[in-house]
């Protein structure tokens, strides 16, 4: 399209210059004539217009502009000839056009088609016209007539021009077709490389940086990307490391909820829990569970003789030495005041009875004089083994009446559960069960 239109601007340029050449050309005679006999008329009277141009400029007597003389080709007009407008030595150039002369009163000086000299000149045609000034006064109007006519030369010119036209909008399609190509080759790359990262990001790949090194907008997105890829980073680091404290927080706080604070095993809520989901599993699985209420015997003579504080210490020890004789799987805690329970998972009523003696034996045995010289403890224990139906306040209240049995019987030992729990009702004093107990 641009070489469509220069080609155009150029040929409408070079017709340009050869109008203003001719023109320049005629005008030069036309004054000279009229200067020289002071009219057109008193000029045509004494000599033709053609004869006049013949002889001052040495032409063939086929003037520029004279009517009836068809258009020669034009001559070289290089560098070595005359300067640009003006008429070149003779024989060598004819301008290309024909000129129609008309007075001022817009009557024809000289013939063209369809003027004949006299003829008035029609307004469209004198709008093209151009003054002829001789001695600050117009005497005649020239008008141009017929098409630009080009000489060999021109058309050399012209084609040259052209050649070089075409040369040049090719060669600047193809760079321009080039550096498209290298330009969306290098723009959909970056495009690639920054959509894939974002896809990445996208799956949870945190902190990823676009390898966009451009300063164009894709570059300076890749930028913004890469910097909001490091702030995202940044944060959840923060976020998860503020996650993994209030989770170990939460965590220190369950397990402060579940914990006594006291003995550190844990409580009885937590207890009752556990040991609840231990019973029906145990009950699903068919396997034994053995549950054991210990109470430290004389406790308030304890607290009363040697001090609360002694008291509390002997609580402490006696939950660290239960703790130090179970196993991980059996569920301990401090049921209240110096009770405590232990559920045995996996554990028949036998092997539960013989664990317990173990427990009071090890409490019986412990250093108790490191924490005062005169301090004795004990503890009482009832024990009872969790059978088919029954619920974990069942075999608790077992428990706890086998160990008031325990109490009763003089303390210091152990008693497991032989018999139906139906034999021990609330109006059966326990004691009176003792012989149907064993340990
Ligand atoms: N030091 C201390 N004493 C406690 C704590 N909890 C309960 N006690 C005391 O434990 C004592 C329990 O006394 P009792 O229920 O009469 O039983 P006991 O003196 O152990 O007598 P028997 O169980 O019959 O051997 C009470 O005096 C309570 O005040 C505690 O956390 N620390």
């Amino acid at each position: 399209l641009v070489g469509v239109v220069a080609n155009q601007r150029l040929a409408q340029k070079f017709g340009d210059l050869v109008l203003q050449d001719a023109s320049r050309a005629f005008r030069e005679d036309v004054v000279a004539y009229i200067g020289q006999y002071g009219s057109w008329q008193a000029a045509i009277a004494q000599e033709s217009f053609r004869a006049f141009v013949t002889r001052t400029r040495g032409l063939d007597g086929r003037s520029p502009g004279v009517p009836g003389t068809p258009p020669p080709p034009r001559m070289d007009r290089s560098a070595s000839g005359p300067p640009a407008g003006a008429m070149p030595p003779p024989g060598r150039q004819r301008p290309p056009f024909r000129f129609l002369l008309v007075d001022p009163a817009g009557v024809a000086l000289t013939k063209s088609s369809p003027y004949e000299v006299g003829d008035a000149v029609a307004q469209e045609d004198r709008r093209k016209s151009l003054p002829i000034v001789v001695k600050g006064e117009t005497v005649a109007y020239m008008v141009p007539r017929g098409e630009v006519i080009y000489s060999d030369m021109d058309r050399g010119y012209i084609a040259a021009v052209r050649d070089a036209l075409l040369f040049g909008c090719i060669a600047a399609a193809l760079l321009a077709i080039g550096l498209g190509l290298f330009l969306g080759t290098r723009l959909s790359s970056s495009l690639r490389t920054l959509s894939n990262v974002i896809e990445q990001t996208q799956k949870g790949a945190l902190g990823l940086h676009a390898a966009v090194r451009s300063n164009d907008e894709v570059g300076a997105l890749a930028r913004a990307f890469n910097q909001m890829s490091s702030e995202l980073a940044h944060s959840h680091e923060k976020l998860r490391a503020s996650h993994a404290q209030i989770e170990a927080q939460a965590a220190a706080m369950h397990e402060l909820s579940v914990r006594d604070s006291l003995t550190h095993l844990h409580n009885r809520r937590h207890f009752d829990e556990q040991a609840g989901e231990l019973c029906a599993k145990s009950r699903r699985s068919e396997r034994p569970l053995a549950v054991m209420i210990g109470d430290i015997d004389h406790f308030k003579q304890i607290n009363d003789r040697f001090s609360h504080a002694v008291g509390d210490a002997v609580l402490r020890q006696v939950g660290e030495v239960l703790r130090q004789n179970t196993r991980a799987t059996d569920l301990v805690a401090r049921y209240g005041g110096e009770e405590f329970v232990i559920a045995f998972a996996d554990t028949s009523l036998d092997q539960a009875a013989m664990l317990c003696d173990k427990l009071r034996t090890a409490i019986a045995a412990h250093a108790w004089h490191e924490v005062h010289p005169d301090l004795r403890v004990t503890i009482s224990i009832g024990v009872a083994a969790l059978r088919r139906d029954d619920k974990l306040d069942k075999v608790l209240g077992l428990a706890d009446d086998l160990l008031y049995l325990a109490k009763a019987s003089g303390r210091n030992q152990v008693r497991a559960e032989v018999l139906d729990a139906a034999a021990l009702t609330d109006e059966t004093p326990v004691a009176e069960e003792a012989g149907n107990a064993r340990l």
